[in-house]
């Protein structure tokens, strides 16, 4: 039987890889709905290609302009009720979770809810409310495949073993953009410099959470809701080559890895086929024309970012719900060239340190929360 999916972010980087593979194996995948923000063109050639019966987009304006152009009457919705609508549709079984930042979770849980399999590459869904997706998921019975390349890597190396086993996960980082930089010289670094990640090609936020290696903190926490490990069993190793996915060491001492060249179209087909696997015109891996793979300990100085991260989900509560909306503003300001590099972390350093922290939250309070960092991260004035 098909599955029947749902692509929230359709038109971004993982959503247009997700539809790739979706374009290999049309005898596998249906698409019955699609969600995205203001890609007009982009939606539109993809309504024209997968014929969607709903899609959502996030303005009144971008959603009559895609009916208009479609070739094919569809529905179109909008804004974050569209969003929920489209997260929720009944044909769907399968709900591929793609949107940038926080604005991923209301959808993802009204997705979980409606009994749904996700399938996740919006890590910030689980950095700013782990706790209640993962219990709202264990509450409808409803998987969460990964897409996120490490937590693929290790959920693959994780097949048939018991979870008693491991010892301790390692999360690989290729170091992002600056990874060779001396501090110094990260004062100046600019957006374009920023947006050049050495092994992947993204969508912007996350390709300068890399340089700031915020993304592998990110990670941390978003592997931590996944596997349930404590963050002292999590490890990070940076590894410039991008070929070691990620790694699980277990009691015996044996280590798995996950390797392969660095292509989103695999972890993408690995969550959206489990528990098969399916044909893919992915790039081989040669490891004789590789010749060696480089791995070194990540500089916690340099790159604090990921020490405020690991501080962060230790702490739990709103803290790493603060961050996560304190690091999404500072980003969005450095992007728009309002602020330099290194104000990313200063920001969120201030906002964090004004923060009053709720211990056990409710979702409304983790709303809240979010809502709050934004305003406060918008008016930051630090390091500018
Ligand atoms: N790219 C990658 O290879 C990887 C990404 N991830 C994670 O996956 C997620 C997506 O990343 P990526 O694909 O790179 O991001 P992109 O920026 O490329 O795409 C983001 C998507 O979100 C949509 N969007 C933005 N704003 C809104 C809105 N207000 N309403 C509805 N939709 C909106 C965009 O629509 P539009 O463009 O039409 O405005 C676009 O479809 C992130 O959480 C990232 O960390 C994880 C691993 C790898
Ligand atoms: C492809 C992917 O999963 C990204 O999240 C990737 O991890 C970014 O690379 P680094 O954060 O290791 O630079
Ligand atoms: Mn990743």
């Amino acid at each position: 039987m098909k599955r029947r999916l749902i692509i929230l972010g359709s038109t971004g980087s993982i959503g247009q890889n997700t539809l790739e593979v979706v374009r290999e194996h049309p005898e596998r995948f249906e698409i019955v709905g699609l969600a995205a923000g203001s890609n007009v063109d982009e939606m539109v050639r993809q309504v024209n290609t997968y014929r969607p019966p709903l899609v959502s987009m996030a303005t009144k304006e971008a959603a009559e302009e895609v009916r208009l152009r479609s070739s094919f009457p569809v529905r179109v919705v909008y804004g974050e009720e569209g969003l929920l609508e489209a997260a929720q549709q009944p044909d769907a079984d399968y709900v591929v979770s793609a949107l940038v930042g926080s604005r991923g979770l209301p959808p993802t849980l009204a997705a979980i809810r409606a009994g749904k399999t996700i399938g996740l590459a919006n890590k910030e869904s689980l950095v700013m409310g782990g706790s209640i997706v993962m219990e709202e998921a264990k509450k409808a019975g409803v998987s969460i495949l990964p897409i996120d390349s490490e937590h693929s890597a290790l959920f693959q190396c994780l097949n048939g073993e018991r979870d008693a086993s491991v010892r301790r996960m390692i999360l690989t980082a290729s170091g992002g953009a600056f990874r060779d930089w001396p501090r110094e010289r990260l004062k100046a670094a600019t957006k374009e410099e920023a947006l050049q990640h050495p092994n992947w090609s993204m969508g912007a936020k996350v390709t300068v959470d890399s340089a700031s290696l915020m993304n592998k903190g990110l990670e941390v926490i978003e592997a931590h809701w996944l596997f349930g490990l404590p963050y002292d069993r999590i490890d990070v190793l940076v590894h410039p080559e991008s070929i070691i996915h990620s790694m699980v060491e277990f009691e015996d001492g044996a280590v798995m890895a996950q390797l392969g060249t660095p292509d989103m179209k695999v972890p993408i087909q690995y969550a959206l086929s489990h528990p098969e696997r399916l044909s893919l015109s992915a790039e081989r891996l040669d490891l004789a024309a590789i010749g060696k793979l480089h791995f070194r300990e990540p500089d916690f100085e340099r790159f604090p970012c990921l020490k405020i991260a690991f501080d962060c989900g230790r702490a739990g509560g709103t803290l790493p719900t603060v961050m996560n909306a304190a690091n999404e503003v500072a980003v969005n300001r450095f992007l728009e060239g309002g602020v330099p590099f290194l104000a990313i972390e200063e920001i969120i350093r201030e906002v964090l340190n004004r923060h009053t922290p709720t211990a056990r939250p409710s979702l409304d309070e983790l709303f809240e929360a979010d809502r709050w960092a934004r305003e406060a991260a918008q008016h930051s004035g630090a390091a500018v």
